[in-house]
């Protein structure tokens, strides 16, 4: 099958700013995609790129099997930016109906309105919607031409849990009628929730590319917890430690391999109990492979 999207050696920078390092993606019709990466990792550019609002220095985007630069090429493509300018004035469902008049075979109004549980706004002025309200509002409007491809840049920010559950549902409706998604986010619950396949960026490049199960087992991230009086600096001296949390008497660390480190936790004469090792969350996978400092809250790691 011919990809929908694919980029190939792909580089893009910003004056002295390596946005992108070689970055290489295909994508087919009908999967989902997270893009998962910190502040500044280069997704947004790569959806820039693939939207056709920027072109890369070297390297090539195909889009359906053309330039994305070219406006035929993106007759089947539905995006949403992370900032959206609502136009303050017009209500809900004219706004719904000025961006449908741009398509030959709009979703109508109703089914749009209901999709995304807009029904209850449709009189609204949009500069008088909540944050919230115009995130959704913004995501709903990147299905309107009923696209086979949407890319989002991170969709649910500003969301409360409901919204974003919410939204969630809408998307994977979307998709279960055929469509492919590629989202980018810095919700790993998102990610986890939506994506069939994780592309991990980090400093402009892809450091992980697989099924979400597959990234979550590549890295050797392993969660140890212990009860011990030993000092953060000598736990995070032992063997394969890339992060410690304390808590009372029990620490918490991250380990890339827990057999190398609990060899060393023993030959270090350390004092300990109720030694407790688990598979990484995706959090910690996601931390273990880009490197970004700090620890993922206990609850957020139980969750
Ligand atoms: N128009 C621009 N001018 C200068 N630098 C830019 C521009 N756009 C992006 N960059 C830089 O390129 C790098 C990648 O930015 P990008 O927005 O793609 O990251 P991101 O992964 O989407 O980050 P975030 O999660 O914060 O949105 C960053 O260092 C950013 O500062």
């Amino acid at each position: 099958m011919e990809p929908i999207v694919s980029v190939r050696d792909v580089r893009r920078t910003f004056g002295d700013v390596v946005a992108l390092d070689g970055v290489s993606l295909d994508v087919h019709p009908g999967e989902i995609v997270g893009l998962l990466g910190p502040n500044g990792a280069g997704k947004t550019t790569l959806l820039s790129l693939i939207n056709g609002l920027r072109k890369p220095d070297s390297g090539t985007v195909r889009l359906f099997g053309g330039d994305p630069r070219r406006a035929s090429s993106r007759f089947g493509l539905g995006t949403t930016p992370q900032e959206t300018g609502l136009p303050a004035t017009l209500k809900v469902g004219e706004v719904i109906d000025f961006v449908g008049g741009h398509y030959s075979d709009p979703m109508g109004r109703d089914e749009l309105l209901d999709r995304f549980d807009l029904r209850d706004l449709v009189t609204r002025q949009t500069g008088g919607l909540s944050g919230g309200q115009k995130r959704r509002l913004a995501v709903a409007l990147s299905l309107v031409g009923r696209p086979s491809l949407v890319l989002l840049d991170e969709p649910t920010t500003g969301l409360d849990v409901e919204g974003r559950r919410a939204l969630w549902q809408a998307l994977r409706d979307y998709h279960a009628e055929g469509s492919t998604i590629i989202l980018t986010s810095h919700y790993l619950e998102e990610v986890e929730a939506l994506a069939e396949r994780v592309v991990v960026v980090g400093s402009g490049r892809i450091l992980a590319d697989d099924r979400l199960g597959q990234v979550l087992a590549h890295v050797n991230a392993r969660r140890v917890s212990l009860c011990t009086g030993a000092a953060e600096t000598d736990l995070a001296a032992l063997p394969t430690v890339t992060a410690v949390q304390t808590d009372g008497d029990r620490a918490h660390l991250l380990v890339s391999d827990s057999d190398a480190f609990v060899r060393g936790l023993v030959a270090s004469g350390t004092e300990f109990s109720g030694l407790e090792v688990r598979g990484a969350s995706l959090e910690e996978a996601f931390l273990s492979l880009t490197g970004t400092a700090g620890m993922p809250e206990t609850e957020e790691v139980a969750a």
